[in-house]
């Protein structure tokens, strides 16, 4: 009803702003666009789960998530596909690891920063309806 929709919609506020200041920085330029499986052929053999930042705001506009839960899910595979791609001791592999784990941090305290957790309960009770 008007008040679930209400509440959706400020989710979804809140996730464009969580993605817009994480798509803003540039140590994660790298992480904007889906990888390039024309310059990086086996990257779908290897990642079976591709995402992006600006997959992540599609997503958000399509209504995909209800709560914030669900966006934290597909957000962390954006840096956790870059750790698993990027293993090696080579120096873009251990480049694109700092920058993942600069992402982890970055999302995560900007989520730590913003949300009410009585918001998030609420989400979540929402889900359990319906
Ligand atoms: C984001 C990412 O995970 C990524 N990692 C790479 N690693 C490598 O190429 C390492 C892998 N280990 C062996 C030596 N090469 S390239 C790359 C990439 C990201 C883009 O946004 C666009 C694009 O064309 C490529």
């Amino acid at each position: 009803e008007e008040q679930e929709e209400d509440m959706q919609r400020e989710l979804r506020c809140f996730l464009r702003h969580i993605t817009e200041r994480l798509y803003l920085d540039r140590r994660f330029k790298t992480f904007t666009k889906p990888v390039d499986t024309v310059q990086v052929p086996d990257y779908l053999q290897v990642i079976k789960q591709p995402m992006d930042l600006s997959s992540l705001l599609t997503n958000i506009d399509k209504h995909k998530y209800i709560t914030v839960n669900e966006f934290v899910r597909d957000a962390d595979l954006i840096w956790n596909n870059a750790l698993t791609y990027n293993p090696d001791s080579a120096t873009l592999d251990r480049k694109i690891r700092h920058r993942a784990h600069a992402l982890k941090d970055a999302l995560h305290a900007i989520i730590r920063e913003h949300l009410d957790p009585e918001f998030e309960k609420a989400c979540e009770a929402m889900k359990e309806r319906r």
